[in-house]
């Protein structure tokens, strides 16, 4: 039984500073449509391939008696391992340019890797999804544009490859291109770009086609080199879920008492009101340490201890968020999940559920929903999920928990379903119901509802 890798967004923050020069982006595309070529290409065109990365690649290839370098021999390790069955669902590829620094998270195509794209797309600011230009937009495509709406990836590009195998022709390009974007956009992705590539050619991948003049739009890398990416943590909401408490029993530090974590969202600054949840109780921040200095303000993904004003009962899993926060600490959950476990998800499931450093029970109380994604269709019958399936899920914790909505906050409104028996993880879950309305009005369809059975002593 394979058990994919822990979401990115899902599991621990990277210590990495925010950089305003890093774009994280996933690639997405069925079998065959030229991902790894075009991944390639944007590796050995931007020349982020060494030297003898390339000796290898064109000795390989002219050892198979091709005249030019097979550009996918590139990622190729990643697909022996593939062939071979060891599970590697998603590889990080870090590459830059004199512009910008980029963190690739590099997908398995087939469909029943679904839940690799949940994985590679969860922290990534753009997703590039790819068709063959002979082929159009096929039900993979739609799953794709599906995955990056529900993961709220803000940036979209539809690069429709292949393109000399159609004669360069823009009324190929025109029309693949406006199915898809009026697809995607009615499921609110909110910018959508589209490229016409050759990837084997290296038509509009790092530098402009000569076969294109009618394309006045940037090429691949232009694109990722110059989108403006919402990197202010003064933006986002802020949240400092607390790891640690720190007392320590020393005489000299009798009266400290600080709360060490991670920011996982925002911004937090001295003498801001706070409120500490699920308690409620208001205080003000005293001060900020970070690494034994004090500072006046701190950001994600930074690591701070937090002194407050008051003397606050604060424990481990407790959430520090502004005095004027909407968000409410509860016990029931209403989320779109992806189920990523080969064993299905089905109501009355028990479970733990992970939330930033919290980890506590809970029950599926009922399954509403479970999507086809070719045609975002609801199943009449929902009953469980399967591997890859996205559905919407209603749970209830044994304790309650300070979830945002994943459309306010993609960290502090994701988690994880974890299985008590062996800790393998089930499930991602976004919380809230922004991607379920969008589809309900895409589509038009009712949801059927799955209700867990009557509870056994799991009635939190
Ligand atoms: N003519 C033409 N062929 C291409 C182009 N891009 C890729 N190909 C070819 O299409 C085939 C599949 O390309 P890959 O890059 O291996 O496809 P992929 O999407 O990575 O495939 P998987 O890794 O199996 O999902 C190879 O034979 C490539 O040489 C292109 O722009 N034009």
């Amino acid at each position: 039984m394979n058990s994919p890798a822990t979401p990115a967004g899902f599991g621990p923050l990277d210590d990495a500073p925010a950089a305003t020069s890093l774009l994280r982006f996933a690639t997405a595309g069925s079998v065959d449509d030229g991902k790894s070529t075009l991944v390639g290409r944007l590796l050995h065109d931007s020349k982020s391939v060494l030297s003898d990365q390339l000796e290898a690649v064109e000795h390989a290839s002219r050892s198979r008696g091709q005249d030019a370098p097979d550009l996918a021999l590139l990622t190729d390790g990643l697909r022996a391992e593939r062939e071979q069955g060891i599970t590697i669902d998603v590889a990080y590829r870090y590459f830059a340019t004199p512009r910008r620094r980029f963190i690739l998270a590099d997908t398995p195509g087939h469909v029943q890797y679904t839940r690799n794209m949940v994985t590679g797309a969860s922290t990534a600011e753009l997703a590039v999804v790819l068709v063959d230009a002979r082929n159009g937009v096929v039900e993979q495509t739609r799953r794709h544009a599906a995955v990056a709406a529900l993961l709220r990836v803000p940036h979209l590009v539809l690069a429709v490859n292949k393109m000399d195998l159609v004669g360069y022709d823009e009324g190929v390009f025109a029309s693949i291109a406006e199915e898809f974007t009026r697809y995607a956009a009615s499921l609110g992705v909110p910018e959508i770009t589209t490229i016409p590539i050759s990837a084997l050619a290296g038509d509009n991948v790092v530098t402009a086609s000569a076969h294109m003049d009618w394309y006045g739009g940037p090429t691949v890398l232009e694109h990722l080199e110059t989108l403006a990416v919402t990197d202010d943590p003064g933006e986002d909401p802020a949240r400092f879920p607390v790891q640690y408490v720190i007392r320590p029993q020393t005489a000299e530090h009798r009266d400290y008492r600080g709360y060490a974590g991670q920011i996982a969202s925002g911004l937090l600054r001295v003498g801001q009101r706070v409120k500490v949840l699920p308690s409620g109780e208001s205080s003000t921040i005293e001060a900020l340490d970070m690494l034994g200095e004090s500072v006046d303000v701190a950001w994600a993904p930074q690591s701070v201890t937090v002194l407050l004003a008051d003397d606050l009962d604060v424990s481990r899993g407790d959430m520090i968020v502004p005095s004027d926060a909407s968000v409410t600490a509860g016990q029931d959950l209403t989320a779109t999940v992806c189920h990523l476990h080969d064993t299905p998800l089905e109501p009355g499931a028990r479970v733990l559920l992970k939330h930033t450093t919290r980890t506590v029970k809970a029950i599926v109380k009922e399954i509403p929903s479970r999507l086809t994604l070719d045609d975002l269709s609801q199943h009449p019958e929902p009953g469980r999920l399967v591997a890859n399936d996205i559905g919407r899920v209603v749970l209830r914790t044994s304790e309650p928990l300070p979830v945002d909505a994943y459309a306010d906050s993609r960290r502090t409104g994701s988690f994880l379903l974890i299985d008590p028996a062996d800790g393998s993880t089930l499930t991602a879950g976004m919380a809230g119901d922004a991607f379920a309305e969008a589809v309900r009005e895409a589509t038009g369809t009712a949801e059927a509802g799955a209700a867990a059975p009557d509870d056994d002593g799991w009635d939190f």
